[in-house]
């Protein structure tokens, strides 16, 4: 990823710092009216990045795009990676936290299994040096993970002014 930033391999981890996984189960039972409830509701992931296995071929997460949801199926066996919210910053808004949620099927049981890549509460992250420029200034502020951990409601917003 940082590579094809124009950056060195490893640029983006090191702005992560040492990072922590985290592994989650979910799972959705069958739900007699999926139009009235939701799995897990709209957000974004406010770690580096999330990858998610869904083992089973029942489609569930869905991203938000241009106004509309889309379902995201994974090949057998594939892992689908999530951008979330601290790649989004220290890239200066070029790689995109998408706004994602897990709907609910009528008669089928699904599981999910997220490994999320989190960070150290007191990392600093800002966008990085090189991608900055006049004609690209910085989109966030540094932040602090566990200040934005405990202020991410809803989409990621430019913050730097
Ligand atoms: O179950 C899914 O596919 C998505 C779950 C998710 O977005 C999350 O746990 O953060
Ligand atoms: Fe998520």
């Amino acid at each position: 990823m940082s590579e094809s930033l124009g950056l060195s391999a490893h640029r983006l981890e090191e702005m992560m710092g040492e990072m922590q996984q985290t592994i989650l189960v979910n799972h959705y039972p069958p739900c007699p009216r999926p139009d009235l409830a939701i799995g897990i509701d709209t957000h974004t992931d406010v770690g580096a990045v999330s990858c998610l296995w869904q083992p089973d071929d029942v489609v569930g997460l869905q991203v938000l795009r241009e106004g509309e949801w889309h379902p995201v199926s994974s090949a057998r066996g594939a892992l689908t990676i999530i951008v979330a919210d601290q790649v989004q910053i220290a890239s200066n808004g070029i790689f995109k936290s998408p706004l994602h949620r897990g709907v609910l099927n009528k008669d089928k049981n699904r599981v999910s299994i997220l490994s999320f890549y989190q960070l150290n509460p007191e990392q600093l992250v800002s966008p990085l040096e090189d991608l900055i420029s006049d004609s690209s200034p910085p989109m966030y502020q540094p932040t602090r993970f566990k200040d934005h951990e405990q202020a991410a409601k809803g989409p990621l917003s430019a913050n730097a002014s």
